[in-house]
Order: structure tokens, then sequence, then C-alpha cells
């Protein structure tokens, strides 16, 4: 079974620099990989350090030791040491991301930001139109909004054109971050059936869910991020 991420010995520590250089460790030695084919869910308290981890996997937290090592096209990259543009391509082909909060463009149409993320891999626009509007009307965004921009949108709305940006792709391995806090029990059971598509696809998944139902319908172990808390070792 191939192992498209591997994570090792990371640690990862904020510095507050306006409060006089105060560290805050967060975790340490975190290692753990992940399968094609399944999807792990990090498990914890809150404030443990699920979602720094998620951030430091997709490379917006700089991490303070270890690797995260990526496999990028035949070849394994270690995206704590990548270069910015290596981690841009990595992000266009390998690895995504479903942040809990859409990020939204003035006057980008809802479509047009679900299509984004295929034409930038060289999709025709009018592939990735239709792939956009199959995944809207899967998770039943109803079709006036389609060409509005999201910034105006309800939560739930917001969510599922971020969830649709998400899925459009067919990444090796696919982060999300509380996918489906803001839906109702109809499109969570979307939601889920999308993930469960994709372990058959063989995609990597690793993702927070705070909703018992959905993890335990979506999650093939449970990686428990307390066992990396910096905090028990430093207090
Ligand atoms: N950018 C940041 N700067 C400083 N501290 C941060 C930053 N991001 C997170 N933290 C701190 O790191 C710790 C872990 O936060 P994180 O959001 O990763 O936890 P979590 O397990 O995802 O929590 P929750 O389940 O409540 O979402 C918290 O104590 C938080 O205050």
């Amino acid at each position: 079974m191939p192992t498209p991420l591997v994570v090792s010995e990371v640690r990862k520590s904020f510095t507050m620099h306006l409060r006089g250089g105060l560290v805050l460790p967060v975790v340490d030695n975190v290692s753990f990989s992940l399968k094609a084919g399944e999807c792990a869910v990090l498990g914890g308290p809150s404030g443990v350090g699920k979602s720094s981890i998620l951030k430091m996997l997709y490379g917006n937290y700089a991490i303070d030791a270890g690797q995260i090592l990526i496999e990028h096209q035949g070849r394994l990259i270690d995206l704590a040491s990548a270069s910015p543009r290596e981690v841009i391509e990595i992000r266009r082909t390998t690895l995504g991301y479903v942040s809990q909060f859409l990020r939204t463009l003035p006057r980008v149409a809802a479509i047009d930001v679900v299509a984004e993320p295929l034409i930038a891999r060289g999709e025709a626009a009018a592939t990735a139109h239709d792939k956009a509007a199959e995944l809207l009307g899967k998770l039943n965004l109803p079709e006036a909004l389609w060409r509005l921009p999201p910034a105006t949108f309800s939560g739930g709305e917001q969510q599922r054109v971020n969830i649709a940006r998400g899925f459009i792709t067919d990444h090796k391995i696919l982060l999300l971050d509380e996918p489906t806090a803001s839906l109702d029990a109809a499109n969570r059971a979307v939601v889920v059936d999308m993930i469960a598509q994709r372990k058959k696809a063989g995609t990597a998944l690793l993702g927070i869910f705070h909703d018992d139902d959905v993890r335990a319908r979506v999650a093939d172990r449970i990686i428990d991020v307390s066992a990396f808390s910096a905090r028990k070792t430093a207090a």
C-alpha cells in the first residue's frame, strides 16, 4: 500500500513576538504516516494542536524540527524544507486542503471559485465548470447562487463551496479541517459519501471532525494528538 505522507519527529512552538518573545510549545515528536485509501482523524481535546498539525502539513506553519515527507510525482519531498515554488507546485497537484472557512474574493462567482483549482491544473475551462456544477449540485447549493460571489452566502453555503473546491481535483493527499461543522444532516451525509468515494479512489485523507457521528463514519483510525502534546513535558 503506497504511503504518500510520512510525518517524522515534528516539533512546533509559537513565539509571541509582541509578548517579549514568549515561546508556547504546542507539539513535539509528531510521527505518523498516511496510507493511500485511508482516512485518519486527528483526535484529542480542544487546544491540543490538531488544527496546527494540519496547517503545518499544508505548509502554512513553519516547524521547529522534523520532516514532512510527501510523495510528489514519484519523488519524496520534505515539505518542511521545500522552496516556496515547490510548495505551490505540491499544492497544485498533490496536496489538497479544505479549510474551515472559505476565503472569498470580491466579484468571483461561486462556480469559478470551485472550478479554479482544476483550471490551474491545465483542465479546459468548460470541463472544469461542468465538474464544478456537478459538485455544487451534489452538495445541494441552489443553482441561483452559482453565479454569485460567495461573500454573502450563509456559513453552510460557503462551507459547501469550499468542499466542492477541495474535492474537484484528484489530489493524492487531502487535508480536511472540520469540513462538516456548519452543515445540516443531509449535507453531512453527502460529504461522508464523498470521503468514502475518495478512499476507494486511493486518496489518503487526514481530517478533524468534531461531530461524533461523522467521525465514526469516516475514520479508519484516530491519531491521538495528546500523545504529541509538548506542554505535558514543558509543564
Ligand atoms: N498562530 C498562533 N499563534 C499562537 N498560538 C497559536 C497559534 N495557533 C494556535 N496556537 C495555540 O496552539 C494551541 C493549539 O491550537 P490548535 O488550534 O492547533 O488546537 P486544536 O486542537 O485544533 O483545538 P480546537 O479543537 O479547539 O480547534 C492552542 O493553545 C493555541 O492557542
